[in-house]
């Protein structure tokens, strides 16, 4: 067993437990960060990046379908799903090729295995003791455990990543972020899609009339949904098929595949935090506004990890790593973070996007709340690219024609989304926005019509 001391460890190598560390490590820090698994993080290898990879492919095939008769005139491409999962390996294998040399040209020691406290300033490593001034718990988020008899027969998000076929018919467990991006994949690549959704809403973050829109959307494309489902056992037969069986329906539903996306936590419970004396909760490391656990001052967290109160995103996990850099070494602390008003994307087919209030939530309020809103599927530049379902929500303060809220869906929706972000953040009003020039054909240009 050997020890050794370090100015700061840093446990965890996606974006926000990388950036510190390589940050702290080139101001002249002597710096140790640990991976349980191949350096990257989620997003890099499991996450956003290579979603978006099949996310284009689903979306090549469905432009060119809507095109077909009038755009072009043979719509007989399909999806290989093999071949797809190739090039999605060359996004994500350079970056487990080359991630850990760059952090170890950056002068930082590099430790593989789980990281348990046994000290408030010392972790474990497969025996090895790194003990130091700070810590940084950067260990993001996991699948939450189903409760459910058989829950060991349903396949992850990481592990759906690196299959190389598909069954006839794929089941998604959950009807959040995850199952709706795949879903609409799947179905574009010729496979039967059901999707079962314990509540009597998928995509419980976004705008619900939008929702409904893109629900109607991808029903057509062949995904089904079964809401209000309550699963109470997945069992799986010799050959490999699954059987769901759901508490309040007789007949079980056969299928070749599950996937969870049932919901993700904090990743924290291999890491033994109580001998750390850092507090913690359910929604992870609890944190102030400096990124700092109260009860063990020299931990700071972030990301997916910490109990931040903010969406788990690879956004704000940059945003939570740019201040605790700051602050880690810092003799006083007086940075905290500025998330302005975080855009969510979820990149179904078309995709759907949010920042600021909600409708209902702006109707809790007491703003003047004026709602525009309209399906803007017949608009030129929507149906320039062959027919989609598309529309927007926008919430202005009539009063002081402050923006609220913009909810959008439809082609581009993930790009037009941040135009919001932006004036919402720098207090630009309805005004200003419909009082700016964009180029145009764009979908930015419709912005003006909209308001
Ligand atoms: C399928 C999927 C798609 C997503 N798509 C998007 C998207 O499009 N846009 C978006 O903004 N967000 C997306 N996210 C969320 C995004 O990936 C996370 O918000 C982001 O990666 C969080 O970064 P992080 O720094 O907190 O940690 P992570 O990226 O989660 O990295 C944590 C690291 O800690 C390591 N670790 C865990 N426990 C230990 C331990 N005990 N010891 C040592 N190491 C440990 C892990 O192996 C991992 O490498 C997606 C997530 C998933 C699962
Ligand atoms: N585009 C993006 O930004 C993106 C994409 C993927 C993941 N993510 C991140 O990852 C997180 C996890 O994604 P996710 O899709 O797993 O979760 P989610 O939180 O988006 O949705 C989970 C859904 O599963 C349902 N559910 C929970 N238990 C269930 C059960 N037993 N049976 C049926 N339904 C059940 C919930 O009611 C909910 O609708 C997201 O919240 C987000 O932070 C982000």
């Amino acid at each position: 067993m050997s020890s050794k001391q370090f100015d700061l460890v840093v446990l965890g190598t996606g974006p926000s437990g990388g950036t510190v560390a390589s940050k702290i490590a080139r101001s002249g820090k002597r710096v140790a960060l640990v991976d349980s698994r191949t350096f990257g993080g989620v997003c890099a290898l499991r996450g956003c990046n290579p979603k978006k990879v099949y996310v284009n492919a689903g979306q090549l095939v469905d432009q060119v379908h809507r095109g077909n008769g009038r755009l072009v005139s043979d719509a007989s491409l399909q999806i290989d799903w093999k071949q797809l999962h190739a090039f999605k390996t060359e996004f994500t294998q350079p970056v487990a090729d080359k991630k850990e040399q760059s952090f170890q040209d950056d002068g930082i020691k590099t430790f593989h295995g789980v990281a348990r406290f046994v000290a408030p300033d010392t972790i474990d490593v497969v025996g090895t003791k790194l003990t130091a001034e700070r810590f940084l718990i950067a260990t993001g988020g996991r699948p939450r455990e189903l409760s459910f008899a058989g829950a060991e027969n349903v396949t992850r998000s990481d592990e759906f990543l690196e299959l190389e076929t598909l069954p006839d018919h794929v089941v998604f467990i959950g009807g959040g972020y995850i199952s709706l991006e795949f879903a609409g994949v799947v179905a574009r690549a010729g496979r039967r899609v059901t999707v079962i959704e314990k509540n009597a809403r998928v995509l419980a973050g976004f705008d619900p009339d939008l929702v409904d829109q893109l629900t109607g959307s991808l029903r057509d494309n062949g995904v089904q949904f079964q809401l209000n489902a309550e699963i109470s056992r997945v069992e799986k037969s010799k050959d490999g098929r699954l059987q769901i069986h759901f508490a309040n329906q007789e007949s079980p539903l056969p299928c070749g595949l599950a996937i969870h996306g049932a919901g993700r936590v904090p990743n924290i419970d291999e890491l033994c935090l109580s001998q750390g004396e850092i507090v913690h909760g359910e929604n992870g490391v609890t944190v102030n506004s400096f990124m700092q656990n109260p009860t063990n001052p020299r931990v700071f967290a972030t990301g997916d990890c910490a109990d931040n109160g903010m969406p788990r995103l690879t956004p704000v996990a940059n945003e939570d790593a740019r201040i605790a850099a700051k602050n880690l070494f810092s003799e006083k602390l007086d940075r905290v973070p500025d998330y302005g008003h975080v855009p969510k994307v979820a990149f179904t087919i078309p995709s759907i996007a949010s920042v600021g209030l909600s409708e209902e939530e702006a109707r809790q309020t007491n703003h003047n709340l004026d709602v525009l809103s309209d399906d803007i599927s017949s608009w030129g530049s929507v149906r320039k690219i062959g027919p989609t379902v598309a529309g927007y929500k926008l919430l202005i303060d009539s009063k002081t024609d402050v923006i609220l809220g913009a909810h959008l869906l439809g082609p581009s929706a993930e790009e037009t989304i941040n135009l919001f972000a932006l004036a919402m953040k720098f207090n630009l009003t309805a005004t200003d926005m419909k009082s700016t020039l964009f180029a145009f054909p764009t979908f930015a240009s419709d912005v003006r019509s909209m308001l």
